[in-house]
């Protein structure tokens, strides 16, 4: 379990995120939402130990992640970025492999190889592994990318959780697509020791897959839980200034915005 205690982060004079509070548990897909500039990429940036708060702590099983050694929070931490683009021409096996770095010095071992073949195969990559990155099309891109944070973390820690960040893992992708990816995360889950946190702009996606939502607005936590306590009317009207009608069904929960 991950856990954000009181998080404030500054730039300068500007509060980005005010006194966060936010808990984020292994086997669920916790997805956190909010409009643009509401904080969503520096929470997570800070919950991956990518940026240091200037108040507040986040623990990783109770471990204060200021403790722990960058080298071994790689192994067992993966983080999708927005915007990943490499400049260079590299085939996508070796893009993906750059998700093995953590784990080994020099060269590769066979259980790298056999992790890049296995996440290449779960997300239906493998059929481009010789291809030239730089030819792909902005969705086959994404899902190399998927091939690669998951590739970091593909085997199980020998002590404590893997985590997996993702940040709007779904843009570029089709409706297809964001449904297989939205499903595959489903299955790693089967995984008992995985934390999975991803940020969505799309709230229907979220109201199907999503398991725990976080909402923000304005750097501050708006409303955390289940999808009926947070995808409420007055919640998306403070945040997204609109006023959804919502479908609660045997189907699911539906929002549609006018
Ligand atoms: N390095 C920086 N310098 C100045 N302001 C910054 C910096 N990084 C982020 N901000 C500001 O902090 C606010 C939150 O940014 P952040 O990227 O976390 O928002 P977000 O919720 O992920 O937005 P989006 O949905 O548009 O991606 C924004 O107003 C942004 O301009």
């Amino acid at each position: 379990m991950i856990q954000a205690n009181n998080i404030t982060y500054r730039i300068g004079s500007k509060t980005i995120l005010k006194n966060i509070s936010v808990n984020f548990e292994a086997g669920k897909i916790n997805l956190i939402l909010g409009p643009n500039g509401a904080g969503k990429s520096t929470l997570v940036k800070v919950i991956c130990n990518q940026l240091k708060p200037q108040e507040g702590s986040v623990f990783y099983e109770g471990i204060d992640i200021r403790k722990a050694s960058v080298a071994e929070l790689a192994k067992v931490r993966a983080v999708l970025s927005q915007n990943t683009e490499l400049a260079f021409p590299l085939k996508v096996k070796e893009v993906v492999m750059m998700g093995r770095y953590p784990h080994f010095s020099v060269n590769p071992t066979a259980k790298d190889e056999q992790a890049v073949e296995e996440a290449m195969h779960f997300f239906d990559v493998e059929g481009m592994a010789e291809r030239d990155y730089l030819t792909l099309s902005g969705g086959e891109k994404q899902r190399v990318h998927f091939a690669r944070v998951v590739s970091q973390i593909w085997y199980p820690s020998e002590n404590g959780c893997r985590y997996l960040f993702l940040d709007e893992p779904l843009t570029f992708l089709d409706v297809h697509y964001q449904f297989q990816f939205m499903h595959k995360l489903r299955e790693l889950l089967k995984q008992q020791d995985l934390v999975i946190v991803g940020v969505v702009h799309d709230l229907n996606l979220a109201a199907k897959f999503a398991d725990h939502l976080v909402l923000l607005n304005n750097g501050e936590l708006l409303s955390a839980g289940t999808k009926t306590e947070v995808l409420t009317q007055e919640n998306m009207k403070t945040a997204y200034r609109l006023e959804p009608v919502i479908h609660n069904d045997e189907r699911g929960m539906y929002l549609f915005f006018e």
